[in-house]
C-alpha cells in the first residue's frame, strides 16, 4: 500500500516549502506537479487569474468547492485580509486530511474553515452552522457535474446576493457544459470567460467569472 498522490504532494511541501510561507507552499506544489507528477490543482497560470479576481473582489466571506490538496485554498487565503474567511468543502476524508496539513504548513489556518462532506448536504446548512449571510465570491473546482446543481442550490438557499461572484475552473477541460450554458444564458448572471490552459499543460482551459445580478 504505497502513498497516494496527495500524500506525496504533502511530503514535498513538508520537505521543500518554508513553514509559514504560503507562497513557498504554492510554488513547491507547482514545481512538484509540473516536473514530478501532474495533479489537478488550479495551477500557476489559472492561479494568477484567480489571484487577480480575489484581489479585485476583496471578499469578506468566500466559499471554495473542492479543496483537494489545499493548493487553491492556500493561494486564496494568502490574499485575504486577517478578518476575512474562506470556507472550503471537501468530500474525501483522505484529501481533507492532507489539505489540513498543507494549510497548516502555509500558516493560513486562521482564515480557513475546512468542512468535510458533500456540498449538497452542507450548502443548505451554511447559514445556521457557520453564520453565513451570503458569499462574496465562490470558487467552483469540485466534481464538474455538481457545478450547476450546487449553483442552483446556493440561489435557493439565499447564499448569493446582488454582486456575488462565481468563479468556475475547468469550463473547457474537463468541461462543464450544462453549467456554462446556464450562467451564459441566464438573465440573472453576467458572465465572462478568462482563457488559459489546463494546469501544467498546453491544453486549452479557462475560468468563467459570473456575477449574480439578483
Ligand atoms: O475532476 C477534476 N476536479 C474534481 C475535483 C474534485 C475535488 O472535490 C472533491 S468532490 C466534492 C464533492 C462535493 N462537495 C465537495 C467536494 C473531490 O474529493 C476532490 O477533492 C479536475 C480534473 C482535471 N483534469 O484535467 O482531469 C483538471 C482539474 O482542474 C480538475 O479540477
Ligand atoms: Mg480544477
Amino acid at each position: 500500500t504505497g502513498s497516494t498522490r496527495p500524500e506525496r504532494i504533502l511530503a514535498a511541501v513538508q520537505r521543500k516549502a518554508t513553514k509559514g510561507d504560503a507562497r513557498s507552499v504554492v510554488n513547491t506544489i507547482d514545481q512538484y506537479c509540473r516536473y514530478q507528477e501532474w495533479a489537478m490543482n488550479v495551477g500557476d497560470e489559472k492561479g494568477a487569474i484567480l489571484d487577480s479576481i480575489v484581489c479585485e473582489v476583496k471578499p469578506s466571506v468566500m466559499l471554495e468547492l473542492g479543496t483537494y490538496c489545499g493548493y487553491s485554498t492556500v493561494r486564496i487565503a494568502s490574499m485575504l485580509p486577517p478578518n476575512a474567511r474562506l470556507l472550503t468543502l471537501e468530500f474525501n476524508p483522505a484529501y481533507a486530511a492532507v489539505a489540513r496539513q498543507v494549510i497548516a504548513w502555509a500558516g493560513v489556518e486562521d482564515k480557513v474553515v475546512l468542512i468535510e462532506g458533500p456540498s449538497g448536504d452542507w450548502i443548505p446548512k451554511m447559514k445556521e452552522e457557520f453564520g453565513v449571510t451570503s458569499f462574496d465570491l465562490v470558487f467552483l473546482d469540485h466534481w464538474k457535474d455538481r457545478y450547476l446543481p450546487d449553483t442552483k442550490l446556493m440561489e435557493e438557499c439565499g447564499l448569493l446576493r446582488t454582486g456575488s461572484i462565481l468563479l468556475a475552473d475547468n469550463v473547457i477541460c474537463p468541461g462543464t457544459p450544462e453549467y456554462l450554458e446556464y450562467v451564459r444564458g441566464s438573465p440573472r448572471y453576467e458572465s465572462k470567460y478568462f482563457r488559459s490552459h489546463l494546469e501544467y499543460t498546453r491544453v486549452e482551459d479557462g475560468l468563467e467569472k459570473s456575477v449574480f445580478l439578483g
